[in-house]
């Protein structure tokens, strides 16, 4: 475990194979639907190079809906609790106390292409401060995690592999973050994900 920035927090290697395999099953069942993965397009008309799927609320930019508006329409599937139980053991770990009070009502699931990369931004379109629960599987990447004022430095490159979890909060629930490359080829192949990149982040919205 490494504290990247205050209240930002690495758990290298977190998430067992089996864990890892689960998800990878899950993700592949929702990216199918009842909301199918797609490539967000921004307000502009930009198009994201990730993929990304919701459960519990659906994020378009740049609010939360609870149905997919800009996919198909339909209702997002709910949030499993033991995707909510992984994200309470992560906050536990992270801050060494207990983390019963953490109930994440949104995921966002990400897939990452070879050439897909995330600009760096704020999660900050929700409306509570508690941490976000970042979970990696498959290829590894570079994860750039900054301050909460600029998207230029300070900021620290961290190498996220599969399995690794990552925890922010507190002082740094609001710092800028984006993923500049995504390494081809490093992924373990036994968790199902023969290539690229998956990230599931864990957020509270407070909305209702
Ligand atoms: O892929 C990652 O590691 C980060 C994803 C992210 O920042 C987001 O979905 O907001
Ligand atoms: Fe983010």
């Amino acid at each position: 475990m490494r504290e990247v920035a205050p209240g930002a927090v690495h758990l290298p290697g977190w998430l067992t194979l089996d864990e890892q395999r689960r998800l990878v099953r899950a993700c592949r069942a929702w990216a199918t639907g009842p909301v199918p993965m797609r490539h967000t397009v921004l307000p502009r008309g930009g198009v994201m190079s990730v993929q990304t799927v919701c459960l519990g609320w659906h994020w378009q930019p740049y609010r939360y809906t609870r149905t997919a508006d800009d996919v198909n329409g339909r209702p997002v599937p709910p949030l499993p609790e033991w995707l909510a139980d992984l994200g309470r053991r992560a906050v536990a770990e992270a801050y060494g106390d207990r983390a019963d009070a953490y109930e994440p009502d949104a995921a966002l699931i990400n897939f990452y292409d070879d050439r897909a990369t995330m600009g760096l931004h704020q999660d900050k379109d929700e409306r509570s401060d508690a941490p976000v629960v970042s979970l990696s599987i498959g290829d590894a990447c570079l994860f750039r995690f900054g301050n909460t004022e600029t998207r230029g430095r300070p900021y620290t490159d961290v190498r996220l592999e599969s399995g690794d979890a990552f925890v922010f909060g507190g002082p740094s629930r609001f710092a800028y973050h984006g993923v500049p490359k995504v390494h081809p080829g490093t992924g373990d192949p036994a968790t199902g994900l023969t290539s690229g990149r998956l990230n599931i982040t864990l957020r509270v919205t407070g909305l209702r």
